[in-house]
């Protein structure tokens, strides 16, 4: 479908998704080279942090990148946090006196690329930008094997360390979602496998995308800009056909949800519970300072089944909020530019860890 006259002028944005390995900052550094000329304004998710940020980050350094700026959402779930950090992040872009050519966004392929379409209705945004093309970037040798990833193990501890994603569906059916929602899947990683095994994988993807999305084969995401970029597919006015698993599970009880309560989306719809993985948010106090905080983190980190803490804490004497980033071993602490409502961590672990003893640990803080 082409965009009509009106809607020439607008920016548009391509969606990249895929799970973690299947190749996309590969493709995504291969394309920033690739589209040299044109000014791109490229949006990571937080999860883009496992080896997207510094690599890509740097490359912009690079005179043959063509990122203009680099934006990182502040959560991974972009179907959480649409009307929070993505539409904010969209309006500043397009009110730039330059705005960008083009707009490209990075999903972890957990948040699921149907929402985030969604929002391109969004009265702000719909009027300057639009979907170029959602495109499904897949590990062909791990389908082949019969897997969606060739590191499982991997996709499902990204799942677990954050808590705005939904737990609850097989990761089958995310990949099923990312298929249908696709404009253009990319076969990546086919140096991988043989020419009848490439067609093999290509016929079983082909059954699972809309009729008449273009399916190609790439080696380390190597393709033309001009594949990747300018397909005008208008993917927020064609939503037929591309409802994932996630949505019809979150919508049977919402039908008449639509772009309107994108605001309270996270609110009312998503119950992120798993019966593997906890989550619970902690009322905490005022910090000592950021040494204070990486201590106590940390040694809430230690308690055995914690997977994750993040949140915005209050500091002694400080008028900004301190962010709190915690994964494994790595805690990270940084002072807020805008002010957010501190005082709240959220704990993410295996179901049963020890969540008093943690209370204690991060509500021994100098006032209440
Ligand atoms: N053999 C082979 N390896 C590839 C290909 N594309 C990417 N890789 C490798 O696969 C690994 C994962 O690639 P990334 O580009 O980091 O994939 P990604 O995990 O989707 O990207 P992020 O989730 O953003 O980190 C890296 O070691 C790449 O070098 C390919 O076409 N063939």
């Amino acid at each position: 479908m082409s965009a009509g006259p009106s809607s020439s002028a607008k920016i548009p944005a391509t969606i990249v998704t895929g799970f973690l390995g299947a190749g996309k900052t590969t493709l995504l550094t291969n394309l920033l080279t690739e589209a040299k000329g044109k000014r791109i304004a490229l949006i990571v998710n937080e999860f883009g942090d496992m080896g997207f940020d510094g690599s890509l980050v740097d490359g912009c350094a690079d005179p043959n990148c063509a990122a203009e700026e680099v934006v990182e959402l502040t959560n991974g779930c972009i179907c959480c946090t649409v009307a929070d950090d993505f539409l904010p992040t969209m309006e500043m872009l397009i009110s730039r006196d330059q705005a960008p050519d083009h707009i490209v966004i990075e999903t972890s392929g957990l948040a699921l690329p149907q929402p985030l379409v969604r929002a391109f209705s969004w009265p702000s945004v719909r009027n300057r930008v639009t979907v170029d093309a959602v495109v499904t970037v897949v590990d062909t040798a791990a389908v082949a094997e019969g897997r969606v990833a060739a590191d499982e193990a991997a996709v499902a501890a990204q799942r677990a360390a954050d808590e705005a994603l939904d737990h609850d569906s097989p990761v089958e059916e995310l990949f099923a979602d990312q298929l249908v929602c696709a404009d253009l899947v990319v076969l990546n990683k086919s140096d991988l496998v043989d020419a009848e095994t490439l067609d093999r994988v290509r016929q079983s993807v082909a059954a699972r995308v809309r009729p008449a999305v273009e399916i190609v084969a790439a080696e380390r995401g190597s393709l033309a800009a001009d594949v990747l970029l300018g397909r005008a597919s208008a993917s927020e006015d064609d939503m037929t056909g591309r409802a994932g698993h996630h949505e019809a599970h979150h919508h049977d009880d919402d039908d008449d949800h639509d772009h309107d309560d994108d605001h309270d989306h996270h609110h009312h719809h998503h119950d992120h519970d798993h019966d593997e993985f906890a989550s619970h948010v902690i009322e905490t106090g005022v910090f000592a300072g950021l040494d204070d905080i990486r201590d106590k983190v940390a040694a809430a980190m230690a308690v055995p089944g914690v997977l994750r803490i993040k949140g915005a804490v209050a500091v002694a004497g400080k008028p900004a909020p301190a962010m709190v980033q915690a994964v494994g071993p790595r805690v990270e602490t940084w002072f807020a530019r805008d002010a957010r409502a501190p005082g709240r961590l959220v704990v993410i672990g295996l179901s049963g860890f020890d969540l008093s003893r943690i209370e204690d640990i991060l509500r021994a803080t100098v006032a209440a």
